[in-house]
């Protein structure tokens, strides 16, 4: 069922979705790249900072631990079956996540966009890419009953349109200084 499968689809990445989250209101301080630069551009930026990875990877735990142990009566209440995450599913998905957004600032350095710039389609969906790939490569067998085709097609459509809310409340509230 469709709406099943939405639910497994965030429910199992709600680890890999906080963790930006986390890094936004948490992060700051020195950047990751130590203020090196590469052929006149910086490497990341300062946009991405050692508190901010450590912040964000450590609440995307946190938030797969709290949702094993609301395993039993979230499933219970709503009559679908939820996966619960194994530590290494856990640290896959939340560091996958924060794995992402900085592979995608050097991306985005290297393609010559200041910090804040926005890369439509990369913004949205580097953390997926990566938190996938990080289970699969951490916890196959875990990851290949979880992200099954439906499920990975639900993730696909689904987080860009709650990227962009997210962001966009964030901005309002300013939290963010880009809506995006
Ligand atoms: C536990 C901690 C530390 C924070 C919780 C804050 C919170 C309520 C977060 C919502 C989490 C959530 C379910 C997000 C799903 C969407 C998603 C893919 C988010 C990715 O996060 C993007 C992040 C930075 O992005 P970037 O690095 O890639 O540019 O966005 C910035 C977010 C914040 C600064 C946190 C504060 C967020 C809010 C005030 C917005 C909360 C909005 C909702 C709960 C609405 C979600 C939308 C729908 C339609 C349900
Ligand atoms: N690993 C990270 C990721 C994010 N942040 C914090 O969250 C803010 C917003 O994150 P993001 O939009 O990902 O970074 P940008 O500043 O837009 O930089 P970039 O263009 O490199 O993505 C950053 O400025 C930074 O303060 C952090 O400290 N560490
Ligand atoms: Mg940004």
């Amino acid at each position: 069922m469709l709406a099943e499968t939405v639910a497994v689809a965030l429910w199992t990445m709600l680890p890999a979705y906080i963790p930006n989250n986390a890094a936004v209101l948490f992060g700051g301080g020195p950047p990751i790249d130590g203020g090196r630069t590469y052929g006149g551009t910086r490497i990341l930026g300062d946009g991405k900072t050692w508190r901010g990875t450590a912040a964000g990877t450590l609440a995307g735990i946190a938030v797969a631990l709290g949702l094993n142990a609301v395993n039993g009566p979230v499933a219970a209440a709503t009559g679908i079956d939820l996966p619960t995450f194994p530590l290494l599913a856990a640290v896959a998905l939340a560091f996958g996540a924060m794995l992402g957004d900085i592979l995608a600032s050097l991306i985005k350095r290297r393609s010559g966009r200041a910090r804040g710039a926005s890369f439509p389609g990369l913004d949205q969906l580097d953390f997926v890419v990566t938190s996938l790939l990080l289970a699969f490569l951490l916890a196959p067998a875990w990851a290949s009953a979880v992200f099954t085709l439906p499920v990975i097609l639900a993730i696909v459509v689904v987080t860009p349109v709650l990227h962009l809310v997210t962001n966009g409340i964030a901005y309002l509230l300013g939290l963010k200084n880009e809506p995006y």
